[in-house]
């Protein structure tokens, strides 16, 4: 007899995402998703994945096998843990006052020094135990939220002992918290004062990347990708390509921010590059698209974004029609101040006229994908690990009709198998 850790029995639904160890879905594949109903899941005690099936099946399975906790998922439904993409939550220097000021345009702001540079002002000057303190409490509303893997940018630094500062608050998370984390090095999120573009770019290159080679080297920090805010008036397409390739060259994920106010060619770029993701995308141009598609390079689509910048909406029928791999994020940051993929995917289905469905399989198995870790997370599958979330409700798309209901509908949220949240 061996001991699992955790039995959901018998959900009304359990939404697999998928079932074939698909590493992404496109095109007509997110027409419809893999979903049990009357379906039970076990996790075993390494945290992942053992089973997934019929209830009564599951039931004679393991009958006299014993659990550290089982859940009566009667009337409920499962879904795999929320994968949010695309994140900036490490910062002090919030950002309240902007809000009011939304005549202004985005750029407007930061070029009369607000914006990201005044965020990069407040986080250089806290702390490191400060940063993680209000790092912690965000990703604990990221949790509550239904989030279970979220990518983290550096970026509000600009120097290099802050943007460090910056990672070693995100490689402390990873050991603390329950959630799974993707390490962002986000050196060129603006132009320092003082600094050109190119002058800013050969400081990251010959001291900022060797720095967190080395850093990598000695297990001090686990730095997963490499981005760059590729726009005008910040970083073109020359010292963007010049940063992403020294990147590269280290092991790193190639994933940016690009075509977003301006199109700046982004997309080719990405494409050509072999970059696991370009964010944004507003302003993508048709060849870039096609160029995604064809490079299986994937679209982080940002809602919230074009919501709060009343911006035009990035073009996710035509992405998805086309075969991009499509996958969404929150953009939180003090900007954009939502933590809540939920919000996000009515967002994207509402703004962007997505499916329930490709939402949903953008903020998992694509929003994984986008990471380079749609192998171990982003579906209910069996070898993955064991990241779910329960709502109470008989039908999975509640999850996204309900807009801003999720602190209502969530009951738990696991992460590897174990209890990370729950509703009181
Ligand atoms: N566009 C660049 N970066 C962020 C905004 C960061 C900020 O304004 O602090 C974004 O993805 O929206
Ligand atoms: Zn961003």
């Amino acid at each position: 007899m061996s001991g699992h850790r955790l039995l959901l029995e018998n959900a009304q639904q359990v939404v697999l995402v998928c079932a074939r160890g698909e590493r992404f879905l496109t095109g007509s594949a997110l027409r419809s998703l893999a979903v049990l109903e009357g379906a039970s899941l076990v996790v075993g005690s390494d945290g992942l994945i053992k089973a997934v099936g019929p209830a009564d099946v599951i039931q004679r399975q393991f009958s006299g096998e014993t659990f550290e906790e089982r859940i009566d998922c009667s009337g409920k439904c499962v879904l795999p843990g929320l994968v949010d993409a695309h994140t900036h939550p490490v910062w002090a220097g919030e950002r309240v006052h902007e809000f009011a000021m939304k005549r202004a345009t985005y750029m407007d702001i930061h070029q009369a020094g607000g914006g990201i540079n005044f965020t990069v002002e407040h986080t250089r000057q806290a702390s490191e135990e400060e940063l993680f303190c209000s790092f912690r409490q965000r990703l604990q509303c990221m949790m509550r939220a239904g989030t279970t893997l979220v990518e983290c940018k550096s970026g509000y630094g600009l120097d290099l002992e802050t943007e460090l500062k910056m990672l070693r608050v995100m490689e402390r998370a990873r050991r603390e918290l329950p959630l799974s984390l993707s390490a962002t090095y986000c050196g060129a999120h603006s132009v320092p004062k003082g600094k050109t573009a190119v002058e800013a770019a050969d400081d990251i290159i010959s001291h900022h990347l060797p720095r967190l080679k080395a850093l990598s080297r000695k297990g001090e920090l686990h730095v997963d990708n490499i981005d760059v805010f590729c726009e005008k008036g910040v970083f073109d397409l020359d010292t963007t390509r010049r940063i992403l390739e020294g990147g590269k060259k280290m092991g790193l994920q190639i994933n940016f921010h690009g075509d977003e106010l301006h199109p700046m060619k982004a997309a080719e770029l990405g494409a050509e590059l072999g970059a696991q993701a370009v964010s944004h995308l507003e302003e993508v141009s048709d060849d870039g698209i096609a160029a995604m598609a064809a490079a299986q390079c994937s679209a982080v689509l940002l809602p919230t974004t074009a919501y709060m910048l009343r911006l035009k909406q990035p073009r996710a029928r035509k992405m998805i029609d086309e075969g991009v791999i499509v996958a969404l994020g929150s953009d939180f940051n003090p900007n954009a101040y939502c933590f809540s993929m939920p919000m996000v995917m009515h967002l994207a289905c509402v703004n962007m006229r997505v499916s329930m469905p490709e939402a949903l399989a953008a903020a998992t198995i694509n929003a994984a994908y986008a990471l380079g870790k749609s192998h171990a997370h982003g579906s209910l599958e069996v070898g993955k690990q064991g990241d779910a979330v329960i709502i109470n409700a008989s039908r999975w798309e509640h999850l996204i009709y309900q807009f801003g209901g999720h602190h209502e509908l969530i009951d738990y949220v696991i992460t590897k198998g174990k209890v990370i949240y729950k509703k009181q």
